[in-house]
């Protein structure tokens, strides 16, 4: 697959924090790979390295098979972050133009992207007045404008109420299944899971997880516990096999009162990846 990003052995320290530690991670062009992970896991630490903010220490990035820290890598990157003020009078036609100029890009470009973001109607105001969905759009927008080979989008829905998420998540699956590379970081599991093809668990600086969100934890989301009331208590057994073992139970017990199988969901696995779990 042809790779938009590799991230090879990354490592990162803040003085004496070590935010990162031989960190991996590859997106193939037309993925979205979701970053999950706690409060101070390392997802921002390791999005400001591949979108060139950050020198990197140790390790190696290429976007696009170049340096980000170089502007011309850089023109491949379109980038949206946690929080952007815009200046007080500029309109929000002119910042998605002023966008594609920059990025080398005709005036016209701004047109289309603004129309498929719905924000045509909105091109006159200013920016600064907008609602919270709306500024998001708009710097959707001026991200997009260029035609990114990556789209990094930094905790994009942090703090929207559960409507407006769920439009940036319709906007979002729309934009990956028509090819557009992603690369998100998110606190949110459902986000994920929504969104992204594969998922990179971090915490603590180093990758606890990798795989599609329905099979994170590997094995250990098939596993299932079978319960029942034994004649000296609780009785419980792990099992990847569980109509099998009821079967042999039942073989053996002749009844099984008070039976339950449950299997851990994708947020319990979640917890006790990050090291958070019951
Ligand atoms: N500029 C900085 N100076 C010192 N320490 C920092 C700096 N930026 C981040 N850190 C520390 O590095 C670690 C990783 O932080 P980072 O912001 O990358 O995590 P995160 O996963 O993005 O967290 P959040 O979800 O809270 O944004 C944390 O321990 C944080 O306190």
């Amino acid at each position: 697959m042809d790779r938009i990003l590799r991230a090879h052995g990354l490592g990162h320290s803040y003085g004496r924090t070590r935010a990162l530690d031989g960190v991996d991670l590859e997106v193939g062009r037309g993925e979205c790979v979701a970053l999950l992970g706690p409060n101070g896991a390392g997802k921002t630490t390791l999005v400001n390295l591949v979108i060139g903010l950050l020198r990197v220490q140790q390790g190696r990035v290429l976007v696009a098979g170049g340096d980000p820290r170089q502007a011309t890598t850089r023109r491949h990157l379109g980038v949206m972050q946690q929080s952007m003020d815009f200046p007080p009078t500029l309109k929000v036609a002119e910042l998605v133009t002023g966008a594609a100029v920059r990025g080398g890009k005709k005036r016209s470009a701004a047109g289309p992207v603004l129309a498929q973001l719905d924000l045509t109607e909105l091109s006159g105001r200013r920016a600064a007045r907008l609602s919270g969905g709306q500024k998001q759009r708009l710097q959707l927008a001026m991200a997009l404008v260029n035609k990114p080979d990556l789209l990094v989008l930094d905790e994009p829905t942090a703090g929207f109420d559960p409507e407006v998420r769920r439009q940036f998540w319709q906007l979002i699956r729309a934009l990956a299944d028509g090819g557009t590379t992603i690369l998100l970081t998110t606190h949110y599991l459902d986000e994920a899971e929504a969104l992204a093809d594969r998922v990179t668990v971090l915490s603590g600086g180093t990758v606890v997880a990798q795989g599609p969100p329905a099979t994170l934890g590997g094995r250990r989301r098939g596993t299932a516990m079978v319960r029942w009331s034994g004649t000296t208590g609780t009785e419980e057994r792990e099992t990847d096999t569980p109509a099998r073992l009821i079967g042999e139970l039942f073989a053996i017990e002749g009844e099984l009162p008070g039976l339950t199988v449950t299997r851990p969901s994708l947020e319990d696995t979640y917890l006790e990846l990050i090291g958070q779990g019951a």
